[in-house]
Order: structure tokens, then sequence, then C-alpha cells
């Protein structure tokens, strides 16, 4: 499976890190390899300027900031004066707002601060646009393995994936299979608001993420689920708003060895879903028409092709969501009555 997705070593990104301390060199380049980040290492700004002067470029620079000789603000100054467009990510110890907004202003692309983690490297790499969709597979499911204590793996529930365009009604559709067939709802979604909620150390990168309408690296929305299926007694899960793309779909089977039942998918026009979604009223900072249209674009772009893929399995059960709720649940209720009838009779 891991072989379907391209890595990033194969994208020939690099990157290199500046820094003085030995420990975060280790630890730096040890995160930048196992994305597949080809990377090398220099000890003081000067290093970096002089690496450049003899004509090696980077796409990303990790620049720390207190170094001796030149520090990160000069550093990161003279490259610019040199006309290095690699984007620079300032990574510093406690920066206070003065320092950190003269090290903004010399020239950073971006800023986080230390220890840096698989998750802060990630979120970098999301906000620098640089394409987290072909991280190694292998990455994704040893950070997230090593992350949460015990694996889905070891408990094998029955999974349903509930896909379809923002507002086309999965939530709602969710309740009521709920209610009528016994499954536990998680939806990607609100695992994803409650961790911001919760003030972890992903918050901000999530919050921003979904401001934007982006997906969320799979990593930490793999991490938040394997954790719900674990912590619930249920052994039969409805998955909403998940895989949303190719990254997130290869990742969890890699990660959790679960294969989906079927895909219910909720087909419905997008001018239906936007009028929706504007009347939802849950104070969702999304649901914004600016967002909702770029929401739009990443389903048709990155969400689609996971239903096809699904599709050329066999395994979608398409539902026409344009209806009126009842009507909607009338064709749920077929996709799962055999199966619900097919208990009965064995009891
Ligand atoms: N079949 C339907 N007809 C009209 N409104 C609906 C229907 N299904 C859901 N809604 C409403 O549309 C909004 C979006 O539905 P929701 O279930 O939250 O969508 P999703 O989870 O797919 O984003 C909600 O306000 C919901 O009450
Ligand atoms: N698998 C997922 C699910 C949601 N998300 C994020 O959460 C946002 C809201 O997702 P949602 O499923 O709650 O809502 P809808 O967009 O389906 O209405 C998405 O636009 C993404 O930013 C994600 O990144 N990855």
């Amino acid at each position: 499976m891991a072989d379907e997705v391209p890595s990033l070593a194969e994208s020939k990104l690099t990157a290199l890190v500046v820094d003085d301390n030995f420990v975060n060199q280790t630890m730096h380049h040890k995160l930048l390899d196992r994305l597949g980040i080809k990377n090398d290492v220099v000890c003081n700004g000067q290093e970096a300027v002089d690496v450049h002067c003899s004509g090696r470029n980077y796409d990303l620079i990790l620049m720390d900031m207190e170094m001796p000789i030149l520090n990160g603000i000069q550093a990161t100054k003279r490259l610019r004066e040199m006309g290095i467009e690699s984007k620079i990510a300032g990574v510093t110890t406690r920066a206070n707002e003065g320092d950190k907004k003269e090290f903004m202003e010399a020239g950073l692309n971006d800023f986080q601060e230390k220890p840096l983690t698989i998750s802060k490297l990630l979120s970098i790499l999301h906000r620098l646009d640089f394409h987290v969709q072909t991280y190694t597979m292998g990455s994704i499911a040893d950070a997230a393995n090593k992350e949460v204590n015990g694996t889905a793996s070891e408990k094998r529930p029955a999974v349903i994936f509930v896909l379809g365009g923002p507002g086309s009604g999965k939530g709602t559709q969710c309740a009521y299979i709920v209610d009528h067939f016994g499954y536990t709802h998680l939806s990607a979604g609100d695992l994803l608001r409650a961790e911001i909620k919760s003030g972890s150390e992903n918050g901000t990168m999530i919050q921003n993420m979904i401001k934007e309408g982006k997906i969320v690296p799979s990593e930490v929305t793999i991490k938040l689920l394997q954790k719900a299926i674990q912590e619930n007694g249920n052994d039969k899960f409805l998955i909403d708003g998940f895989p949303r793309n190719e990254e997130n779909r290869a990742a969890f089977e890699k990660v959790t060895g679960i294969e989906p039942k079927f895909v219910l998918f909720f087909d419905c026009p997008e001018e239906e879903m936007e009028r929706r979604l504007l009347g939802r009223n849950q104070g969702r900072e999304d649901d914004n028409i600016e967002t909702i249209r770029k929401r739009f674009k990443v389903f048709l772009e990155s969400s689609l092709p996971v239903i096809q893929y699904y599709e050329a399995k066999g395994k979608v059960r398409k539902i026409h969501a344009a209806k009126p709720i009842e009507d909607v649940f009338q064709e749920v209720k077929a996709v799962f009555s055999p199966e619900a009838e097919k208990v009965k009779r064995k009891q």
C-alpha cells in the first residue's frame, strides 16, 4: 500500500538545518529524514551563508535564532540580500514578541517554537504549501503508532466511511443510523474541533487549516480516530468526513489495517449544500461563503478521487441527498436493512 503513494524523497524536496546545538541538529535532521526530506546541517548563520555562496540551494531552511558568528536574524537578512528565495522557517526557544517580529521582518516565511516535533514540522510544511499529501506512508504510520498507546489494529472493528460534500447531510443522517442500527458515530471534523478546544499543541495548526478549508495532516486525524475507537466499547463505527483525500485513506489503512465494509456517499448538488451550510447556524468559523467555496474545491479535487477509488472496488453506496431528511433516511435504511435483517435472522 505504501508504494501507491509517492514519497517526498521522490519529490526531491531539500532542507538545510541551521543550528549550533548538537541535540537540535540531530533531532531536526532525523525529523526531516523521517519525512523523506534530504537535508544538510550547518552550525551557524555564517555557515548557512557560506553554503549558499558555494552554489547550494534548498527548498526549506530551518533557522535557529541565537547562534555564534552570525545569528539567525542576521543570516536570514543576508540570505535574502543574496536573492535566496528558499522558504525559511525560524525555529527558536522562548523568543519574545520583539525578537520574533525582528526575525520575521528579516525575511522568514514561518516561525515555530522549539522543541520541533513531527506534528510541528508537518504544520510548517503545510503552511508553506509543500505537498504533504506525498509523505511516505511509513513515516506517518510510525509517527501515529508511536504517539498512541496501543493501536486500533489491536481492535478490528467494523467501519463504514460516510462521505459527501460539506453540508450534504452526513452528520444528520449519522444520528439516525446510530439510533436505528447501533453504530457509534465518529466525526473527523468534530474530533478535530474538540482537539482545538482542548488546547493541544496542534490546536492552532488545526484551527488555521479548518479556517482555510484545508485538510489536516493524516497523522493528527488518524491519531484522534484511533483513540476514539480504542476508548469506545462498541465494535461498529460510522467514520464521518474521513478519508478526505488519498493520503487520509492510505495512511488509515496502513496504520490501522482496517478496510471499510462500505462507503456511504451522500451525493448532493453544490447549490443545495451551500444553502444548507449558510443556514446551519452552529457558529462554525468555516461556514462562511469564502471558506465554503474553498471546501467545495477541496472536495472535488481531493475527496471525490477517494470515492472513485472505493467505487472501483464496488464499495460505494450512493445516496441521493438533495431530498428532505426523512426521504434521504429511507434510502439510507435500505442500505443498512439487509445487514440488520441478517443479524436478526441469526438470533
Ligand atoms: N436532507 C436535508 N434537507 C435539508 N436540510 C438538511 C438535510 N440534511 C441536513 N440538512 C441541514 O443541512 C445542514 C448541514 O447538514 P450536516 O448534517 O451538518 O452536513 P455535513 O455533516 O455533511 O456537513 C444542517 O443544518 C442540517 O440540519
Ligand atoms: N478528515 C478530515 C475531516 C475534516 N477536516 C477538517 O475539518 C473541516 C470540517 O469538516 P467536517 O467534516 O466537520 O464538515 P463538512 O466540511 O463536511 O461540513 C474540513 O473542512 C477540514 O478542514 C480534515 O482536515 N480532515
